[in-house]
């Protein structure tokens, strides 16, 4: 069935109804696909990466009928909007109510200007339960046209992992390897994608979180491997994990109140999905006024805005460790959501990167003056609002929060001198045992030990 979509992509246009989504290739418009293909094939084999031939519009007086709508409601609407030509209604209401008995709340610091959107709700308490969970009920509707267990690659430095493992276990028809960096993500991030066993298999890799995305990539490309496994991502190279993330961004403003001031949201970035998916909301009708781009020492893109020149570098190890990405996989994407074109991106998103112990102290100042315990990728979101709201002050800044802070227990606890309550999700996982094979960051040994595995 994936082959066969192959080879039909590009006379897709024509045997599709007007009214079905389609995706086509960064590097190439006229290779173009179906919403099966971009979820199943997740990255296409010139390697590019997916984006939607049409970007859905909010109906008219959409906007207005947001105060007050709940995370669940938002994401059926804009589901909708996004798959009407492949889901049914009904189908769309499962797939929400399965994937989302979670909200996204809104917290107050400042009154009119300075809010944190709490992403970290979900089973595995970080922003991406709201993708991996997403795309695991798109895959289980769709699943019934694929004959092949479906086989997700999924490379982490440390949050992606967690809520792939969860969002999959157990989901008849897939299964789940994970790549992660050795020594280079938290104890209990660790743990939560070592320790559930069953149809998700951890590998401890010898290398950075760029080796890992890297060793994926190669994967994908690789004729064996594809000959042995239908391989799928759970990335954000895969359009399905972006688009439900957009859907935060809207309930951010949901939870307003209406006489609200433009809005500046600064999104923690790594790989920079989180951001693209903001942006993708915005080019749908979301209003607002700037991106801000926050990021730890890994800085390409903060330097490439101030510059106009994307430098890939080796990734830093730094505390906020689930940004630490030297080469973002959605760079090409963000560009091209703003029309690749320096002068528009730099008018809409700002960049701002900041070291460890500048969000060691902005850690401590949050306790201290909000009462607020961020974890450090929160802390970096939060720093970029920060600089951002120096300059310009008449707007209302929603900091994104990726993580519950637990998550980065005991680093959290030793900085405010002070333990951090632990959710019972997350306790339960510490004396769990580690399971995972270890491999050096070379592709033949992780092509070896994954064809050991069919
Ligand atoms: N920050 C991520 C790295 C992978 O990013 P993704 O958005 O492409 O899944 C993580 O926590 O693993």
């Amino acid at each position: 069935m994936v082959c066969c979509n192959r080879l039909f992509a590009r006379n897709l246009r024509a045997l599709l109804p007007d009214y079905a989504m389609t995706f086509y290739s960064t590097n190439d418009a006229t290779n173009v696909v179906s919403v099966q293909e971009a979820l199943f094939n997740s990255m296409p084999q010139d390697r590019g990466l997916y984006m939607p031939s049409a970007i859905p519009a909010l109906p008219a007086g959409y906007l207005n009928s947001l105060p007050g709508k709940s995370f669940a409601d938002i994401a059926y609407d804009l589901t909708k909007l996004w798959l009407t030509g492949d889901l049914t209604d009904a189908q769309v209401a499962q797939l929400v109510e399965q994937a989302f008995p979670f909200d996204t709340p809104l917290v107050e610091l400042e009154a009119g200007r300075k809010y944190v959107l709490e992403l970290f709700h979900g089973p595995s308490l970080a922003f991406k339960d709201v993708g991996a969970r997403f795309m695991a009920g798109l895959m289980s509707i769709f699943s019934a046209s694929y004959d092949k267990e479906v086989h997700i690659l999924v490379a982490t430095s440390g949050d992606t992992g967690g809520a792939v493992a969860m969002g999959f276990h157990n989901v008849p028809g897939v299964r789940v390897s994970i790549l992660y960096p050795k020594g280079r993500v938290s104890l209990l991030q660790e743990k939560q994608l070592t320790t559930l066993g069953g149809n998700v298999q951890a590998f401890e890799v010898d290398g950075s979180f760029d080796d890992c995305q890297a060793l994926v990539k190669t994967a994908f490309l690789d004729q064996e491997l594809n000959q042995t496994f239908a391989l799928s991502s759970a990335n954000s190279i895969n359009i399905f994990r972006l688009i439900p993330q957009s859907f935060y961004y809207f309930r951010a403003l949901a939870q307003l109140a209406p006489n609200h001031k433009p809005v500046v949201f600064s999104t923690p970035s790594g790989n920079f999905g989180n951001l693209s998916a903001g942006v993708l909301g915005w080019r749908m009708g979301l209003p607002v006024e700037a991106f801000v781009a926050a990021t730890n020492l890994n800085k390409v893109v903060p330097d490439y805005l101030s510059s106009g020149t994307y430098e890939p570098m080796a990734s830093l190890a730094t505390l906020s460790n689930a940004m630490d990405v030297g080469n973002p996989s959605n760079f090409s994407r963000l560009k091209r959501l703003l029309g690749d074109d320096y002068a528009s991106i730099t008018d809409r998103i700002k960049g701002y990167y900041f070291t460890d112990d500048q969000t060691i102290d902005e850690i401590k100042r949050l306790r201290d003056v909000y009462n607020y315990v961020a974890c450090p990728h929160t802390a970096v979101g939060l720093l970029g609002l920060e600089s951002y709201q120096h300059f310009a002050v008449d707007n209302c800044g929603i900091a994104l929060a990726t993580a519950h802070p637990a998550k980065f227990s005991p680093a959290v606890d030793e900085i405010l001198g002070q333990a951090v309550d632990v959710p019972e999700r997350l306790a339960i996982l510490a004396n769990r045992t580690k399971q995972a094979i270890a491999i050096p960051g070379t592709f033949e040994a992780f092509k070896e030990s994954l064809l050991q595995t069919a």
